[in-house]
């Protein structure tokens, strides 16, 4: 990391809420969800190389090289942009993996708005959530860095300003496949549209709680623990649960009480993301 000629965040989200409104014939659901980002995520590093290799110095246990969504979020701008350079990439991982806070998504966001500098493209902002949205449904939303209420499969992004509280968040040591919560036949798919405003006055849920909740005792048991304290939900298809505080103070408070057993952290929601803070207090 020491190397590196830029460093920069990549931050975690939520979704404060889930509606699933149905499944498309390619088998992805319409969703409507709300984002909001964290002051909290994994760091990465970057440095140019002159041949034009792509080269991850971390190692990730769990996850080969060349299916990092880091490496294959650079591959893919390398290529559909023909620039000649290469990069090399060290990571900071401090996001759980899978735990429905985005860590993947948002480190190849990242990694996109770190080479389109590095490598001097000058791609447009649409242009770089486009090639996200082909990595994944969350990255176009890292992209753009703005809290939002996302329609579609979670690409048609409006932008919204909501209130920034303090958030615990618990992570049950679990591994949620969001491919398998999507094809579970329990999944509720016909919950109507609503109008951004209803959301904004609090509404909404998550609809891959229930389904979660039953396959994952760990995380039911999350939830009935953070329950106590405050409003519990289910991030994405999880592992990862959160409530609310007004303050920092009380969150930490909260935390102070859960177990040893359920790593948690405090962080700040925030309508801008870390990432692109950092971005303009470069330019
Ligand atoms: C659940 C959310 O985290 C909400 O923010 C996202 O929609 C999931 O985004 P993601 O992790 O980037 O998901 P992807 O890698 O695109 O998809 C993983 C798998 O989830 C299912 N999937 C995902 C998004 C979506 N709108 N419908 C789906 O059915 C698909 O089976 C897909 O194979
Ligand atoms: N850089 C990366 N960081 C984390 N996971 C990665 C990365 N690259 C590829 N993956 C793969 O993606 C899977 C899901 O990772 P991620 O942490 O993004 O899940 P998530 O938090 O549930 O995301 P989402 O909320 O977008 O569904 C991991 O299990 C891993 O196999």
């Amino acid at each position: 990391m020491q190397d590196a000629q830029l460093i920069l965040p990549a931050p975690a989200k939520l979704n404060l809420m889930l509606h699933i409104l149905g499944r498309r014939a390619d088998g992805y659901h319409e969703l409507q969800t709300l984002f909001q980002f964290l002051d909290h995520g994994d760091e990465l590093g970057f440095s140019v190389r002159q041949d034009g290799e792509i080269h991850l110095r971390t190692d990730v246990p769990g996850v080969p090289h060349d299916s990092n969504l880091i490496v294959r979020a650079a591959r893919k701008l390398q290529a559909e942009s023909g620039c000649q350079l290469g990069a090399d990439i060290w990571l900071d991982k401090r996001l759980p993996m899978g735990g429905g806070i985005g860590g993947g998504s948002s480190d190849a966001a990242t990694t996109l708005l770190a080479l389109d500098r590095l490598w001097n493209l000058g791609w447009s902002e649409d242009r770089l959530a486009a090639l996200g949205l082909s990595l994944g449904a969350d990255v176009p939303v890292f992209v753009r860095g703005r809290a939002a209420f996302a329609e579609g499969v979670g690409e048609q992004l409006t932008p919204v300003d909501l209130p920034e509280p303090w958030f615990l968040v618990a992570a049950p040591q679990v591994f949620v496949s969001t491919a398998e919560v999507f094809s579970d036949p329990e999944l509720t798919r016909d919950t109507p549209p609503i109008k951004v405003r209803s959301l904004l006055e609090g509404g909404g849920r998550n609809d891959c709680q229930p389904v979660v909740e039953k396959r994952y005792p760990d995380v039911r048991n999350a939830l009935i623990l953070l329950n106590k304290f405050t409003s519990a939900r289910l991030t994405g298809t999880g592992a990862c649960v959160f409530g609310s505080f007004p303050n920092k103070g009380d969150a930490d408070k909260v935390r102070r009480q859960l177990p040893a057993t359920l790593p948690s952290f405090v962080a700040q929601g925030r309508n801008i993301s870390m990432l692109h803070r950092k971005l303009q207090s470069l330019v």
